[in-house]
């Protein structure tokens, strides 16, 4: 027989509390020079669409979407960053608090911002992300394909250096919508295949840290390792 009046209400609220406890978060930083997409990739993979518009990012905008990874639902947790100093200094120590996951970007069009990616991995150490916290590089703004100033074979050898993957993709083309979940998509997955966030946490503060090593297929770029 099923419980009804209190002892339902009871129930219900017990299960929805267990599965809400159930939901892991994951907090994905994107972090990289202003103007070089950041706010239109996170659109394009939470809101499904490239803005019609977008203004320079202040402080930090928040955007979620819940995913299934075999079988379980994760939400994804997108910090939208600002790429300007003057929009981001108070808010720095906040982006780097217990994230799990990093997403470089660049403007394939525009060297100054791939160069740059030196000083945005340099802040990221200095907040003292651990080197297990998996991260991607990605070259955004592919469709303007007659201004690329950022050869592939560059971009590849740094992210190799850096023992992340690279994915060169563009927030604007739909054709390339797929592509941009995947970056997303790979991170929640490799976040998945780790332990428990929680057992995790624990052994990171008592300094038991396990190094993950990521392999990437160098003629397959963007291929997923989980
Ligand atoms: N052609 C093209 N333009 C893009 C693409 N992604 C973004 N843009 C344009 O680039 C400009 C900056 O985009 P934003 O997403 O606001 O840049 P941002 O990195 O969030 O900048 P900040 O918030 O200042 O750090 C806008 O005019 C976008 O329309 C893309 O894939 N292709
Ligand atoms: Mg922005």
């Amino acid at each position: 027989m099923q419980p009804s009046g209190p002892a339902a209400v009871a129930a219900e609220l017990d299960a929805s509390l267990e599965q809400y406890l159930r939901v892991r978060i994951f907090k994905i930083i994107v972090i990289g020079d202003s103007n070089v997409g950041k706010t239109c990739l996170t659109f394009r993979f939470c809101g499904g669409a490239f803005p019609a518009s977008t203004e320079a990012t202040i402080g930090v905008d928040f955007r979620e979407k819940t995913v299934e990874i075999e079988g379980e639902k994760i939400k994804v947790q997108v910090w939208d960053t600002a790429g300007q100093e003057r929009f981001r200094k108070s808010m720095v120590e906040h982006y780097y608090r217990n994230v799990h996951a990093v997403i470089f970007v660049y403007d394939v069009t525009k060297m100054a911002s791939f160069t740059n990616l030196k000083m945005w991995i340099e802040e990221c150490n200095v907040h003292a992300v651990p080197p297990f916290v998996p991260k991607v590089l990605v070259g955004n703004k592919c469709d303007l394909r007659e201004q690329i100033q950022v050869p592939s074979s560059v971009a590849l050898k740094f992210a190799d250096a850096h023992n992340m993957l690279l994915f060169e993709t563009s927030a604007k083309d739909p054709k390339e919508s797929q592509n941009v979940e995947s970056i997303f998509m790979c991170l929640a997955c490799r976040l998945k295949a780790q332990k428990s966030l929680l057992y995790r946490d624990m052994e990171r503060q008592q300094g038991k840290v396990q190094k993950l090593e990521f392999t990437q297929d160098a003629n397959n770029k963007n291929s997923c390792p989980c």
